[in-house]
């Protein structure tokens, strides 16, 4: 059996005063298998402690199965969690670390053929008579996701339970949580700052920023559709090109997006979306641009819908199956808060400045709680500020085949897909596709 849950207007408020999860809204349905996304230190495990019952709601309500649940001891929950750091008894067997929590249940039965239908289950059947100390960590791993399946819970909530083993494993251990969830079709909660992860494993993922959802979605809406800049910047990898510009919206000329040195004209007649942008005239947004939207091709060969740029080849990543290009467009970085970095966990004054960003970086905001700041600087007259801010390193990455042969230090001509142009307000809101707009996904 799986249950729903949802939360209502959910904070948690810790005895400073700050607030480490604000005004969470979701639900997951039964069966569903939801991922907490965010960078360390964003609430994530306080919304899955808070889940389980481990952590006391500060304000708004839990729903298990409809039922408000806030006050519910963990026990009568019916979830299991499986932690980073596996958490096995060391001087207890496989054997008796999967059936623990079925003898709490009921002391008098025998629970050997259960206990070895989920060592079978999760390929541990060898296993059963060592003890933690004897196994590997991926091994153990598994046992402890062994002890979580093993009474057969209706929800499964799952704490960074790969973040500690080595690079090849985790990625055999999601495919079998994937498969085992779905086998037994139980509600799954599973956090992780690992945003690959998060798209291979989730039904829909919810993205936390600062104990703030930024959106829940389809791995495939949070990858095409972003609701913002930060969702943008985190999804995806290599991590799609931020880059400031300035809308050119001239009555009498072609609309374009002025990216310092070059810029972005707009195909006529104008999309939709791309109308909509002429509101911005002037004004300092973000352009997003993922790998794949640009190619190395001379503007002979451009397609309906491609701009013409140039770039200047910084550096040549080989990959093996494809090639990153960085390159120099004489664009300029947009300044945006790096997922993968920690929030600051002290005051703004003892803060030091942070340097300006290196080739393909981007700058950190400090953290702030209640407004937050724009996120390109520069006002309706940026575009010269912009020009000399110009940064020298690279400021825009494309992936080519590994047939592409580019060397570092070549000019190289490209095109840019507009259909697949992003562009983010000042306050880092997409505005292009247009927020209710949904292209390309049935
Ligand atoms: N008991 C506590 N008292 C005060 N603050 C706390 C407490 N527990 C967590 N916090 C703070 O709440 C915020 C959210 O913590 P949480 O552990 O939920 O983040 P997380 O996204 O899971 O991070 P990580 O990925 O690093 O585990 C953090 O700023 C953390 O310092």
């Amino acid at each position: 059996m799986s249950r729903s849950i949802a939360l209502r207007h959910v904070s948690k408020k810790y005895d400073r005063g700050s607030y480490a999860v604000q005004d969470v809204s979701l639900m997951v349905e039964p069966g569903e298998f939801l991922v907490l996304l965010g960078p360390s230190g964003c609430g994530k495990s306080t919304v899955l402690r808070m889940i389980a019952g481990l952590e006391h709601i500060s304000e708004g309500e839990l729903f298990l199965d409809g039922v408000h649940s806030n006050e519910t001891p963990p026990h009568q929950r019916d979830t299991a969690m499986v932690f980073q750091n596996f958490a096995l008894y060391p001087s207890m067997t496989t054997r008796e670390n999967i059936g623990f929590p079925l003898k709490l249940r009921d002391p008098a039965a025998d629970h050997g053929p259960q206990v070895e239908a989920t060592a079978r289950m999760l390929a541990i059947e060898d296993l059963l008579e060592r003890l933690p100390g004897q196994l590997s960590g991926g091994e153990r791993q598994r046992v402890a996701m062994g002890r979580a399946v093993s009474r057969r819970p209706s929800v499964f909530l799952f704490d960074e339970p790969l973040s500690n083993l080595d690079a090849k494993l985790p990625e055999h251990l999601r495919a079998e949580i994937s498969s085992l969830t779905k086998e037994l079709g139980v509600t799954t909660v599973y956090v992780t700052h690992d945003q690959s992860e998060a798209m291979s494993l989730g039904d829909r993922v919810a993205v936390l920023r600062e104990g703030v959802l930024q959106q829940i979605s389809s791995p495939e809406e949070l990858y095409t559709l972003p609701a913002n800049v930060f969702v943008a910047a985190f999804v995806g990898t290599p991590r799609i090109n931020l880059l400031e510009a300035v809308v050119h919206a001239p009555l009498d000329a072609r609309m374009a997006l002025n990216l310092g040195r070059q810029s972005l004209a707009l195909p006529v007649p104008l999309s939709a979306d791309h109308q909509l942008l002429r509101v911005q005239q002037g004004r300092p947004v973000i352009v997003g641009l993922r790998s794949e939207a640009v190619r190395i091709a001379p503007p002979s060969e451009a397609r309906p819908g491609e701009a013409a740029l140039t770039g200047l080849v910084e550096h040549v990543e080989y990959q093996g199956h494809e090639v990153l290009v960085h390159l120099n467009t004489g664009s300029r970085p947009a300044v945006v808060p790096d997922p993968e970095t920690a929030r600051p966990r002290f005051p703004a004054s003892r803060r030091r400045v942070p340097r300006p960003p290196g080739p393909g970086r981007v700058r950190v905001f400090p953290a702030r709680r209640k407004s937050r700041p724009p996120i390109v600087s520069g006002g309706p007259s940026a575009t010269a500020a912009q020009e000399r801010r110009t940064t020298v390193g690279s400021d825009l990455v494309v992936r080519t085949g590994p047939q592409g042969r580019v060397r570092s230090g070549a000019q190289v001509p490209l095109l840019v897909d507009l259909a697949q142009l992003y562009v983010f307000d000042h306050r880092g809101r997409r505005i292009c596709p247009a927020p209710d707009d949904v292209p390309g996904l049935d």
